[in-house]
C-alpha cells in the first residue's frame, strides 16, 4: 500500500547552495509528524516543496497518489509569520480562505464553519478587527483558524505556536489534537520545541545540518492517546525521547558557528 504523502529523493538548491539532498519521507494518512533540526537546515524549504509553493530541484512529492507541482485545496499551510491579509477583518480572512478552498459549501455552512473555528481559537469576539489591531499571538490564532477551517487533507505548519505565550500555546495545541483526531487530518509540522514535538506527534523526523541536509533519524512516539501533558512528562518513554532528541541536537548535530 502506498503512503498518503511520499517524498522521494527530494533535493533543492538555491543557486550554488544545496539546501536539501535526497530527502525521503513517507507519511501515512492520519499521521502527525514533526520535523526538527537546526535553524537553517531546510525545514521550511521542505514544507514549501510539499505545499507545492516551491519546486524541488530534483525528486518528487506524491500526495494521495498524485504528484504535487502547485498549491491545492487539499493542503493548508500555517506560516511562522501569520501571512494574513491586513486589509481584511479577522472574519473575512478566514471566510475568503474557506470560500476559495470549498466553493460548494452553502452560505450557511460557510458562516457556521467560520464562526465555529473563530470561537475555537477564542477570537469570535474580535471578528471585526483587522490584523494590525491584533497582538502577535492573536494573529497567529487567526492563521490557525483559517487553516483548520478548510479542514485540509494535509495540514502543513511551520512553527505555528512559536509566537504564542505558554498558556495559549497549550490550549491551542490541545485544540489542534482534537481537530486532528476528529477530522482525521494528516499533519506535518516544523517545530523547535522538543516537548511540543513529543506531545503532538506519532513520529519525529530529525533533519541533519545543512548544507545538503537530509533525514538523519526518525523517532517513533509510542505514548498512548489521548495524551495528558502532566502524565506524559512523568513517563520513561517521554524521558527517553527527550534525552535522545537533546543528544542529537546538542551533540551529534551540534552546530559549529
Ligand atoms: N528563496 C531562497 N533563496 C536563497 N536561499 C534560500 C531561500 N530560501 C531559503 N534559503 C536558504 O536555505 C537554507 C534553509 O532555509 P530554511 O528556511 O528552509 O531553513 P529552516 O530549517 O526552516 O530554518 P529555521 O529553523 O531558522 O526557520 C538557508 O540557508 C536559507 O538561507
Amino acid at each position: 500500500m502506498r503512503a498518503f504523502l511520499e517524498v522521494f529523493k527530494v533535493s533543492k538548491s538555491f543557486g550554488n547552495y544545496q539546501v536539501l539532498k535526497d530527502v525521503n519521507l513517507l507519511v501515512n494518512r492520519g499521521e502527525f509528524v514533526a520535523l526538527v533540526g537546526h535553524s537553517g537546515c531546510g525545514k521550511s524549504t521542505l514544507l514549501s516543496i510539499v505545499a507545492g509553493l516551491l519546486p524541488p530541484t530534483s525528486g518528487s512529492v506524491i500526495l494521495d497518489g498524485r504528484e504535487v507541482n502547485a498549491p491545492g485545496p487539499d493542503r493548508a499551510m500555517v506560516f511562522q509569520n501569520y501571512s494574513l491579509l491586513p486589509w481584511l477583518s479577522v472574519w473575512d480572512n478566514v471566510e475568503v480562505a474557506v470560500r476559495s478552498a470549498l466553493p460548494n459549501l452553502s452560505e450557511k455552512e460557510l458562516k457556521d464553519r467560520v464562526a465555529y473555528y473563530l470561537s475555537l481559537v477564542g477570537l469570535y469576539e474580535h471578528r471585526y478587527k483587522k490584523p494590525p489591531q491584533l497582538s502577535g499571538g492573536m494573529r497567529q490564532r487567526v492563521a490557525l483558524a483559517r487553516a483548520f477551517a478548510v479542514e485540509p487533507k494535509l495540514l502543513l505548519m511551520d512553527e505555528p505556536f512559536g509566537a504564542l505565550d505558554a498558556l495559549t500555546k497549550a490550549v491551542i495545541q490541545e485544540e489542534l489534537l482534537k481537530i486532528w483526531e476528529d477530522k482525521r487530518l494528516t499533519c506535518l509540522m516544523v517545530t523547535h520545541d522538543i516537548e511540543e514535538a513529543i506531545y503532538l506527534s506519532d513520529r519525529i523526523v530529525v533533519m541533519s545540518n545543512g548544507p545538503a541536509a537530509t533525514v538523519f533519524d526518525i523517532l517513533e512516539v509510542k505514548l498512548p492517546r489521548p495524551r495528558n501533558r502532566l502524565e506524559m512528562v512523568k513517563t520513561a518513554e517521554y524521558a527517553q525521547l527527550k534525552e535522545k532528541l537533546l543528544y542529537y541536537l546538542t551533540n551529534v548535530l551540534r552546530k559549529v558557528a
